[in-house]
């Protein structure tokens, strides 16, 4: 049993913490990673709040409740067979039904959906909604493939999903390659095995049970959680130059709100390559990029070749100089090198919409210099916070207007930015913004563990 006395120092805590989690499973280097950054932060409160570790907190939220892994085989156009792997990682249920996106793309293993998994327990956490923490998937690549074979294969997927989910227990909704499209295929599988229409699923359709807002939910949350830093040091996105990475969901939305605000975005990026535009793009050319991406499917490089701009393949945009960086690709999309060019050319805020796109030593690099950092887990919640306000209506069978939504999507924003301040600024006044939501997020999770038993 841990005493006071027999406590260690916060480095030594840290790192028998983390050489027992990697001994288990030593190939998982991205929920270690994710694990990592959060231990990290939250030793010197832990020594100081030995209750948490004699309940062996940390070791029962990082090993899933529970882990589902299935087969997915399903049928291209000419008749061949293929077999994906399926995943749901249904990691903490303290504060609610498991919430999470799911994930459909090549790289998606074990580690990567732990990794998303434990971030989504602090997050929806500080969302103060009552919302447990899942993430699940596929190593199934949507990139050219055909309508009917997209809904093949989430039909096959969702064939066996099915048997593990429901509005009380895990409600999954999209991430990376799993948008509006695909939640409607499986939202439309889930409603014929089960016989039901209940708000199982998030980020549905207006029609037919989805939240107005949903689809703006995550880039317009990183932008109103970026201004509340700003608004710290005086500053507003009027004027500012914008860096942003992706050109998906997020990514796309962020640039909408950046460009209302008054703010010049200048790069968008996908696994290819990054564009540069140095006069801004603004509404005309945002309304190209998402019908090139959300309807035609397009390559980020063909927005270079209609604008005439610089296209720079297999590349980030970060050596482009900016004030404010919007990472909304996808994790460690930031490394050291990256984190020092944009601190060398004066970029002053980096708010997180992607989850863990910064590396760890990027990360340090940005503390050691003090300037504006969100982490994800705070700044991009404003996705799963109006999934949270989708299964609101859809229980209460009422629809909100675009206004109410976004009123209550900015208000979660502002108090997860008050939460971070809380538990993050030290004596000096530096507010660290990653110790702030480690702490907030997790002592809602902690405190809720405790008082539910040995479970
Ligand atoms: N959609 C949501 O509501 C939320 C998404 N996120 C995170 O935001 C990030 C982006 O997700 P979405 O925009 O929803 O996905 P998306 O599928 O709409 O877009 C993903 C974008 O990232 C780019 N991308 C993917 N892999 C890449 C790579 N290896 N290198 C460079 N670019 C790459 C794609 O080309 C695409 O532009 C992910 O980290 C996701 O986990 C976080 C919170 C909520
Ligand atoms: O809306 C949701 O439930 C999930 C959003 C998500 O996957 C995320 O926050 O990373």
């Amino acid at each position: 049993m841990t005493t006071t006395a027999t406590l260690p120092s916060p480095t030594k805590l840290v790192d028998e913490f983390m050489s027992k989690l990697s001994r288990k499973d030593p190939h998982e280097v991205e929920f270690h990673q994710a694990v990592h950054e959060v231990v990290e932060s939250l030793a010197p409160y832990l020594m100081a709040h030995p209750q948490y570790m004699k309940e062996k907190i940390l070791e029962r939220m990082t090993e899933p409740e529970r882990v589902i892994q299935f087969r997915v085989p399903w049928m291209d156009d000419r008749g061949n067979i293929h077999v994906n792997r399926g995943f749901r990682v249904e990691m903490n249920s303290a504060i609610g039904p498991y919430k999470g996106g799911l994930r459909f793309h090549p790289s998606v293993n074990l580690s990567i959906l732990k990794f998303l998994a434990f971030e989504q327990t602090f997050k929806n956490s500080l969302t103060d909604l009552p919302m447990g923490a899942g993430k699940g998937g596929s190593d199934f690549d949507p990139k050219g493939k055909t309508d009917a074979e997209v809904m093949r294969f989430c039909q096959s997927f969702m064939t066996e999903l099915s048997r593990h989910i429901g509005p009380y227990t895990d409600v999954p909704a999209g991430d990376i390659g799993v948008g509006g499209r695909e939640i409607g295929f499986l939202f439309g599988q889930y409603k014929r095995l089960r016989n039901e229409f209940t708000g199982t699923l998030t980020g549905k359709g207006v029609e037919w049970g989805g939240s107005l807002i949903r689809p703006e939910a995550t880039g317009y949350g990183n932008v109103y959680f970026a201004r509340e830093m700003l608004k710290t040091q005086g500053k507003d996105f009027n004027g500012l130059t914008v860096s942003i990475s992706g050109s998906g969901n997020v990514a796309q939305f962020s640039a909408e709100k950046v460009i209302e605000l008054g703010g010049k975005v200048i790069t968008f990026s996908d696994s290819s390559g990054y564009i540069y535009d140095p006069a801004g793009i603004d509404s005309e050319k945002l309304e190209y990029i998402m019908d090139l991406k959300n309807n035609r499917r397009g390559r980020i490089k063909e927005y270079a070749e209609k604008y005439g701009v610089k296209y720079v393949p297999n590349a980030r945009p970060w050596a482009e100089k900016c004030d404010v960086a919007l990472p909304s690709a996808t994790e460690n999309e930031i490394d050291e090198n990256d984190a020092r060019m944009l601190i060398e050319n004066g970029c002053f805020c980096v708010a997180e919409g992607a989850n863990m796109p910064s590396t760890t030593e990027a990360i340090h690099l940005y503390l050691k210099h003090k300037i504006l950092y969100a982490p994800g887990k705070a700044s991009n919640a404003g996705g799963v916070a109006v999934s949270g306000l989708e299964m609101t209506q859809n229980s209460m069978r009422l629809k909100w207007t675009r206004e109410e939504v976004d009123q209550k999507l900015l208000q979660i924003m502002q108090n997860i930015h008050h939460t971070c301040v809380k538990y993050g600024k030290q004596k000096d006044g530096f507010v660290n913004y990653e110790v702030g939501a480690n702490i907030g997020g997790f002592l809602k999770v902690a405190n809720s563990m405790m008082a539910q038993g040995l479970v």
